[in-house]
């Protein structure tokens, strides 16, 4: 496959290093990924305890990844699911645009515009100190919101079918980031955040 036509668009914000490739895949290699994706992937409904009650989060996840690539999890250690050939061939084309090695995933599924993502740094210390983060997103575009820690400022980039936005230097130690609920989407995205995830003892 050849590498994206177009781009990187490099976005530029303070204490931030952001790439978006709004066409890292054309629109008819999108749909199908956006299909195998939503029906290959074991996608499950976590829940997190909230004010000592247990609820849904709003949105599916699935995890995969290389069996080293374990992680810590509200004192729990996951474990990774084997890669899957779809899951593996966007991990190379995700190198090659960011110029690195990811060694798991972890899949999202908003099923409609009542799913979402509160605000959060991808910070936890498996990840190191200024980990580069590949997202992919597949189906309905959305706002990605980023707002800096220190100084307030908020931005929210809309996120294209079959696009790769990159994170890396201090993005994640300035910046959080999160997706709102919207009521105007009413179909499903994907999205898949490729990492690298230290051993950490
Ligand atoms: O769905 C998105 O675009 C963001 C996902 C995300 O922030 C994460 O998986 O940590
Ligand atoms: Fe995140």
């Amino acid at each position: 496959m050849q590498a994206s036509l177009f781009g990187p668009e490099p976005v530029e914000l303070p204490d931030a290093t952001l790439d978006y490739f709004p066409e890292a895949y054309d629109r008819a290699q999108a749909d199908e990924l956006l299909a195998q994706l939503m029906t290959q992937l074991h996608w499950r409904q976590d829940r997190i305890c909230l004010y000592g009650k247990k609820v849904n989060i709003p949105r599916l996840q699935a995890w995969y990844g290389d069996s080293s690539a374990n992680y810590r999890y509200s004192g729990l250690t996951m474990q990774p699911r084997p890669w899957l050939p779809v899951l593996e061939a966007i991990k190379l084309r995700c190198e090659r645009l960011a110029d690195c090695r990811f060694n798991s995933v972890l899949a999202n599924l908003y099923r409609d515009g009542n799913d979402a993502m509160g605000w959060h740094s991808d910070d936890e210390p498996e990840l190191g100190s200024r980990p580069v983060i590949a997202s992919v997103s597949f189906g309905a575009e959305r706002g990605f919101d980023l707002r800096h820690k220190k100084t307030g400022q908020k931005v929210r980039l809309p996120l294209a079918h079959g696009s790769v936005l990159i994170m890396r230097g201090d993005t994640q130690k300035c910046w959080q980031h999160g997706m709102a609920r919207t009521k105007k989407i009413t179909s499903p995205r994907v999205n898949l955040t490729f990492r690298w995830i230290h051993s950490v003892e």
